[in-house]
């Protein structure tokens, strides 16, 4: 079987929300604020974390003058710190593993910057499942512009079968880019199911290679 399948990072492979929850309450309590819960923190997660910074900023009233100081605070606690509490959900190494013994490509496409995800798919020996890893930072734009799916997809060089991820940020990223999405239920999505654009949704990853003989076959 071949063809290429992209994955989202955070909420899709890996449960990493408690890892950035507890960099951002770093940061806070080095500005001398109090901490955010975890609820609060997953709502702001998806559009990489300058953008998490800026919302954390506007939950505690701390002025746009700070953002680039406080993200460089945020980045060295999270890059401190990048996989302590953060795992995969379950089925995802085996998934991995089954998909790429079938001759699948696979590539990751995050608005994590790449260092940081580096480190995580390192800490957490995901690393060598992908061909190509696509940072938040590693072109001018990121999702849901739809470039970096495609710098994905381009780099693994065959049929693109499918895009996995959780948000309604990867949900417009692949319609932008005419990519079939899988919406993994369980991540950090704040819309119901059902009012996502997506081919189909899957809660476990012992369930998601079921579905590509329909996709290989459209
Ligand atoms: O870092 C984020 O905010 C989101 O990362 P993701 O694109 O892997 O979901
Ligand atoms: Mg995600």
């Amino acid at each position: 079987m071949t063809g290429a399948i992209v994955f989202d990072l955070d909420g899709t492979l890996i449960d990493s929300a408690p890892d950035i929850h507890a960099a951002a309450n770093r940061m806070l309590a080095d500005c001398g604020e109090a901490p955010l819960d975890l609820a609060t923190i997953i709502g702001f997660v998806g559009n990489g974390i300058p953008h998490l910074v800026r919302l954390v900023r506007q939950a505690r009233d701390i002025p746009d003058a700070r953002q680039d100081e406080m993200t460089a605070t945020m980045l060295a606690h999270y890059t401190a710190h990048p996989a302590d509490l953060s795992t995969p959900y379950p089925g995802v190494r085996s998934c991995l593993a089954d998909l790429k013994a079938c001759g699948y490509r696979l590539g990751l496409c995050t608005n994590k910057f790449r260092a940081p995800s580096m480190q995580i798919l390192d800490a957490l020996e995901l690393t060598g499942f992908f061909d190509v890893v696509i940072g938040g930072d590693s072109l001018p734009v990121k999702k849901p512009n739809p470039a970096p799916l495609q710098a994905a997809f381009d780099a693994l060089g065959t049929e693109r079968l499918l895009y996995v991820g959780d948000s309604e940020v990867d949900a417009e990223t692949a319609q932008r880019a005419r990519i079939p999405f899988a919406l993994f239920t369980r991540g950090y999505r704040k819309t119901p199911v059902a009012e996502l654009p997506k081919t189909f949704a899957f809660d476990a990853f012992d369930t998601l290679a079921a579905h590509l003989p329909a996709l290989v076959a459209r």
